[in-house]
């Protein structure tokens, strides 16, 4: 029996560069692993199963087992494996849920089998099983270009306490980037900025903005009132990834807590990691 963490992942800052004829977008993001993490428990077996604890997931659609069926067309190695996922990460939520698991089975099933699979392989089928997936192979914080398979993981990272609200709704990555339009897109060199404000949080969160967040903000009424509820309160929160959790840097304060437990929202506390 084998059992795996399988972290969640914010984006501190995501900026849409361009569209491209296959319908992803071009984009910069900002990843970051935090503590937060889903447990999967492996067991070697004559059979593949892939089970978790959240009913907002049905088993034949889980990412798990496309990574399953995808090492099998690469390798020829059918991994037979029991595999159960205890979902922390809520889903729907912009935190990479799917992606981080389907990355810590990959990694863990390449080395059961003696790694008939390099590193470049990893990641280039990684990015065939979603635009986050990639990013997990490593964790850490890196800077995402492309569709965010294009990765520079950088030496430092964070380790900062976050917190973070979810307000019980999924949101369907898709639909948010469908509504992108061209007025929404960013130029490459007018954030630049960025890469000198990556080894200090406090500045970096005064420039990082998320643009499928503004849209998800104009879209989902329950989030919009998260963010307003926090700026209200004098925090600065930010939407992340495609939503619908929005976090923030710190820890929250009892008058927070109270809030989220009148609004029924779920309050995460965690740190970037
Ligand atoms: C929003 C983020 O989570 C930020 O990290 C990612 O950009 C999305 O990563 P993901 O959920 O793994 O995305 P995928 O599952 O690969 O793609 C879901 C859908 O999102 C849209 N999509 C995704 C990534 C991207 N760079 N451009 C897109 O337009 C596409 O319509 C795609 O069909
Ligand atoms: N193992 C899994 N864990 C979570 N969601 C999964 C899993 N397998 C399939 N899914 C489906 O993937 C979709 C997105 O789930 P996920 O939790 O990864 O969203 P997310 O946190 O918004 O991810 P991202 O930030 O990459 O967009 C959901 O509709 C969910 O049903």
């Amino acid at each position: 029996m084998y059992k795996l963490e399988s972290p969640a992942k914010i984006n501190l800052g995501l900026w849409v560069l361009g569209k491209r004829p296959d319908g992803y977008h071009e984009i910069f993001t900002i990843f970051h692993t935090i503590s937060l993490h889903d447990r999967i428990t492996i067991k070697p077996s004559y059979t593949q199963k892939v089970e978790t604890s959240s009913p907002l997931i049905k088993s034949e659609e889980n990412i798990v087992l496309k990574t399953l069926q995808k090492f099998e067309e690469w390798t020829g190695i059918k991994p037979e494996f029991e595999i159960f996922i205890e979902k922390n990460i809520p889903v729907g939520a912009g935190l990479g849920g799917g992606s981080s698991n389907a990355a810590t089975v990959l990694k863990f099933v390449n080395e059961f089998y003696n790694s008939p699979l390099s590193e470049d392989e990893l990641f280039t089928l990684a990015t065939q099983l979603g635009a986050d997936v990639p990013f997990f192979l490593k964790g850490g914080m890196a800077l995402g270009e492309g569709i965010g398979e294009k990765l520079k993981f950088l030496e430092k990272s964070f380790s900062e306490d976050i917190f973070i609200i979810y307000p019980n709704i999924q949101i369907k990555t898709s639909e948010v980037y469908s509504k992108i339009t061209p007025e929404m897109l960013t130029k490459k060199e007018d954030i630049h900025i960025i890469d000198s404000l990556l080894d200090d949080i406090e500045k970096l969160m005064e420039y990082i903005e998320n643009t499928l967040g503004k849209i998800v903000e104009e879209s989902y009424p329950q989030v919009k009132e998260v963010l307003n509820t926090l700026r209200f309160m004098g925090y600065k929160p930010v939407v992340s990834g495609s939503g619908s959790s929005v976090f923030v840097v710190g820890t929250p304060t009892e008058k927070v807590e109270k809030i989220c437990q009148f609004k029924g929202w779920k309050l995460i506390k965690t740190a970037l990691k």
